[in-house]
């Protein structure tokens, strides 16, 4: 019996790679954007939602990033940054998710005269808004806030000093993000490298839309914890021999935040059926299911692993196994991420399991 969709989302999830402005609801896009005056393409939100998800199903990442106009666009005032934080912990928590870590880059929110703390600290209130919120429905979510540099731009430095700056009141890492081709990791390295001076933890989109020099970058100059999707790593897998780098990935337990529909939508998968996930988990990689823009890809944690339960034919080990190497994976502290996996996510799926045993 595949586990159905609505037993998914009943199942505690973990999620390492959502982006805060990827993940709106498109009515609040409708209300924010009249409140400003900002144009949007659509103004019902159905139709808006719909607009999204098709422009971003453009089969390259350039263009799939173009759609985030709008919502970074409504983005820009201290109670939209609050409203869209709280929605986001609300969305998630309504979802199953009992773990995630959410990304943005604050220095895109500055149009309006914000300065960066303010919009850190926006973000982090709603935050603890909306998850307060959650655990008083009955649905407890913890949410870590990563920090995200655009690769394109040069304050790489300055976020990740802002990142350290607020890592008692809910920063847990640092990220960078954008466009990959033309912009290597090594153009931030000042910035990892003070990272790593601070004992901080940071992971890096790479091997998305830029192959194996990427990652390796990501890897062996910048010494990231984790890969932002890294799911071109499968350029160094033939007939499932692993080449130097797979292998130091692999052996390393580097976890790779795969994110199969964004992946489909910028081309670097073809189908959900082809994505390298299935091979990656079969080889026994550290794989995590992601679900990187919500609103872009019309997704959420429960239809990103109903895809993988389609197509694999995965039951419910395979989910707890990614849901595991998530929250082993995560960046807040070792005796936290432990508490979540053996006082709520292993004792969840063990009746899952055992249901299953039973009836089958
Ligand atoms: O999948 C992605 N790859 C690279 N950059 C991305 C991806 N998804 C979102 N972004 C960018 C657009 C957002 O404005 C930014 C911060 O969240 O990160
Ligand atoms: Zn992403």
């Amino acid at each position: 019996m595949a586990p159905t969709y609505d037993e998914i989302r009943r199942a505690p999830k973990a999620l390492l790679h959502d982006h805060l402005d990827g993940g709106l609801r498109p009515a609040t896009v409708v209300e924010l954007a009249a409140e400003i005056g900002h144009e949007l393409p659509a103004t019902d939100p159905a139709e808006l939602g719909e607009w999204f998800t098709a422009a971003a199903d453009s089969g390259s990442l350039e263009r799939y990033l173009e759609t985030f106009v709008h919502t970074v666009g409504v983005m820009q005032t201290a109670s939209a940054l609050h409203r869209v934080a709280a929605e986001c912990a609300l969305d998630l928590a309504a979802d199953g998710v009992v773990y995630a870590e959410v990304r943005f880059a604050p220095e895109q929110h500055l149009t309006r005269g914000l300065t960066l703390p303010e919009v850190v600290e926006a973000v982090l209130a709603g935050f603890a808004d909306g998850s307060a919120q959650a655990a008083l429905a009955g649905r407890p979510i913890r949410i870590g806030t990563l920090l995200t540099a655009m690769r394109h731009a040069a304050r790489s430095m300055e976020i990740a000093e802002l990142s350290v700056r607020y890592r008692d009141a809910g920063v847990v890492g640092f990220d960078i993000a954008g466009a990959e081709a033309g912009y290597p990791p090594t153009r931030h390295l000042d910035a990892f490298e003070y990272l790593q001076r601070e004992n901080f933890h940071f992971t890096i989109h790479a091997g998305e839309a830029f192959g194996l020099p990427s990652i390796w970058q990501a890897i062996q100059w910048c010494g990231a914890d984790r890969l932002g999707h890294g799911v071109r790593i499968v350029d160094d897998i033939a007939d499932r021999s692993l080449g130097r780098l797979a292998a130091y990935v692999r052996d390393k337990r580097i976890p790779l935040e795969l994110c199969p529909s964004s992946n489909v939508q910028t081309g670097a998968a073809a189908s959900i059926a082809d994505h390298p996930i299935g091979l990656l988990r079969d080889l026994r990689f550290r794989v995590t299911v992601n679900t990187d823009n919500r609103l872009m890809s019309g997704t959420s944690m429960t239809r990103e692993m109903a895809l993988l339960v389609e197509a694999f034919g995965y039951g419910w080990a395979e989910l707890q196994w990614f849901t595991v190497n998530a929250m082993k994976s995560a960046f807040i502290p070792f005796d936290e991420r432990l508490a979540l996996i053996n006082e709520v996510i292993k004792p969840a799926y063990a009746k899952l399991i055992d249901r299953v045993d039973i009836s089958s």
